[in-house]
């Protein structure tokens, strides 16, 4: 199922015009949660409901202040020094767009002495760090500490009494507003730090490695550039970060990354939570076996209940004491099926490119779905199939792997190609993690993903386990719930749910970059106790057969 699909709404970003100033204005007011008034019914109660209102945006990055502590860099010939460009350009580099993709491509950018801008048409930081990763990670710190406080049974087996728990709702959203704005500050001085120009505005491509840029109502600018970054990231739906309220009930269509985390966030502050997913079960991403149990652990024991196989075909924002209306059809044969009232929906079925007005049309782009299509090596590809020079597209704009390190990784991944070194990311090797409580976490195929490759390429699949249950560290923690698995010699996917679980993958992920096989990390030493035992037992549990080359392990049932 495409994300951002299916769901029109007023306030979706389907409904952005092509106007720049519009689509600034639209960015900054998009409603994504919908509130009501009045008195409704769920899982058989009745409830009062309450009013209000939500939104906005707010976060940050972690190579900020390191980079800022970087040694000078060697200048190639194929680059100018930080202080000038190519012979007959402004800029080595433009970058438009001033997200976490765009953020990384321009300090590895001065690193390699490129002399670097970046465009930025709202504030520096982008999705990521004012209206995603970070403030929704402090929301989510906030609720893995009262679900601590709030299990009495789990406290008291550690031998700890603890009265009563509770939460002052400003100022855990003031923590969640603080986080971002220390994030993007840290971001901006980073680039000033390294002499990266910061040029404000909204960057449109006008030709040839030229793009113009500025505020809405005052005349543009004009640059050159040997060659251009699109790193304009997407446009969020989302917009329940500020907690101007905590609803009794809330409805969230779509059980991916965003609706999962935030029914943890909820259901810890005290709301009951319905999930609407298209399809036949909840977390439909996620590797089976691994949805299960995070069925079984994250959904299960919490006020959370849900609707599979439908749409949320309309969805009518509470208005004059009248609360949220959902219409819900079958996702297969679209016949009606229900219609709920909640005090609130939050939607969360994918996010849609934002990449109107960026001038695609003046170098001959057609995009998919809003998505600038590109290569391997994030050229951008024009209407006729062939590369646009010297134009690259990194992050969400793209629509390849829509996460933060993603995007910065495909930046830094551009910088080498520009410097002079090919370079081709392995996205496969490009960990995920959900940040619920516990956490979920994953890196390259899915189990049913290896075995469809096995069969049209002719090896054996074979899949490790492991639980946390055995595990002196996730006992001593008295939190043994979990399970790791991979598959496969050469490490075609290894997928976690666990304490730490979002820590945890990247041992096995930095094994799949640098090719290192079962074989070899299972020998490997880890220190006791710790989690990272988890992984050393599952891949000394593997069973190899380098007769056959394809060996698997299986994890032990939790
Ligand atoms: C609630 C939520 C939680 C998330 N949590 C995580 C997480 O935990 N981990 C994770 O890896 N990912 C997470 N993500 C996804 C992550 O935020 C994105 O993948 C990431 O921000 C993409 O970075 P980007 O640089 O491509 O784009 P963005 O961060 O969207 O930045 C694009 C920038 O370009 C600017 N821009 C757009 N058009 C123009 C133009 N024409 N001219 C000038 N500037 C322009 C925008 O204003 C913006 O600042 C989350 C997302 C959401 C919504
Ligand atoms: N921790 C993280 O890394 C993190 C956290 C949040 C977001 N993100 C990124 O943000 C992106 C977007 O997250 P997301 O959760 O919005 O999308 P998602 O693609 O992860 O999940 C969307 C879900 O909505 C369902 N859906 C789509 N249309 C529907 C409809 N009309 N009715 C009911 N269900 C519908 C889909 O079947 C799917 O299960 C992700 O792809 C991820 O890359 C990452």
């Amino acid at each position: 199922m495409q994300a951002a699909a299916s769901l029109s709404l007023a306030s979706s970003p389907s409904s952005a015009t092509a106007s720049r100033s519009a689509r600034f204005a639209e960015y900054s007011g998009s409603d994504a949660f919908l509130r009501p008034f009045s008195s409704l019914r769920l899982c058989g109660l009745r409830r009062e409901v309450l009013a209000s209102r939500f939104l906005h945006r707010h976060w940050s990055s972690r190579t900020a202040l390191s980079c800022a502590r970087r040694p000078p860099r060697k200048v190639s010939a194929a680059a100018t020094d930080n202080g000038g460009a190519a012979k007959g350009f402004d800029y080595d580099l433009v970058i438009i767009g001033a997200g976490v993709g765009g953020h990384g491509a321009a300090i590895h950018a001065v690193e390699r002495g490129l002399k670097t801008a970046i465009i930025e048409g709202d504030i520096v930081g982008g999705t990521c760090v004012n209206r995603g990763c970070v403030p929704s990670k402090a929301l989510l710190a906030v609720s893995g500490r009262m679900r601590e406080l709030q299990s009495e049974h789990h406290l008291k087996s550690l031998g700890i009494q603890v009265s009563a728990s509770g939460y002052d709702r400003q100022a855990v959203a003031d923590h969640a507003n603080n986080l971002a704005s220390k994030i993007r500050g840290n971001l901006t001085n980073s680039l000033k730090a390294l002499g990266v120009d910061i040029l404000t505005g909204v960057g449109t491509i006008v030709g040839k490695q030229k793009v113009k840029y500025g505020k809405v109502g005052f005349s543009d600018t004009e640059v050159t550039a040997k060659d251009i970054i699109i790193a304009t990231g997407s446009v969020p739906f989302d917009h329940a970060l500020k907690l101007e309220w905590v609803p009794d009930w809330i409805a969230i269509v779509g059980s991916g990354y965003i609706g999962l985390e935030f029914s943890d966030v909820y259901t810890a502050l005290g709301s009951e939570v319905t999930f609407i997913e298209a399809l036949d079960q909840l977390m439909p991403g996620f590797d089976p076996e691994i949805g299960k149990l995070a069925q079984r652990i994250l959904i299960n024991p919490r006020k959370i209940d849900y609707h599979t196989g439908v749409f949320a075909s309309k969805i009518t924002p509470a208005k004059d004491g009248k609360p949220v209306t959902i219409e819900l059809i079958d996702a297969k044969t679209k016949a009606p099926k229900d219609t709920l009232e909640v005090d609130a929906a939050l939607i969360a079925t994918g996010r849609a490119p934002f990449t109107k007005g960026l001038g695609l049309e003046n170098i001959n782009v057609v995009t998919e779905r809003g998505f600038v299509p590109v290569n391997e090596r994030m050229q951008v590809i024009d209407a006729n199939g062939n590369l646009v020079p010297h134009v690259y597209c990194i992050g969400d704009a793209n629509g390849k792997l829509m996460l933060a390190h993603a995007a910065s990784a495909q930046g830094i991944s551009v910088v080498e190609q520009v410097y002079g070194n090919d370079n081709v990311l392995n996205h496969l090797s490009i960990p995920a993690a959900c940040f619920t409580h516990p956490e979920i976490s994953m890196v390259g195929l899915t189990e049913p993903q290896a075995r469809e490759k096995a069969e049209k390429e002719g090896f054996t699949v074979s899949v490790a386990k492991t639980s946390f249950k055995a595990n002196t560290k996730a006992l001593a923690e008295n939190e043994g719930e979990g399970l790791a698995k991979t598959r496969h010699w050469e490490i075609l996917g290894v997928h976690i749910l666990g304490l730490h679980a979002a820590d945890l993958i990247h041992e096995a992920s930095n094994a799949m970059a640098l090719g290192t096989p079962i074989q070899h990390i299972k020998f490997a030493v880890h220190a006791h106790p710790t989690l990272s035992e988890v992984l050393d037992e599952l891949f000394k549990s593997a069973k190899v057969d380098i007769g056959t080359s394809h060996a698997v392990t299986e994890p032990v049932p939790v």
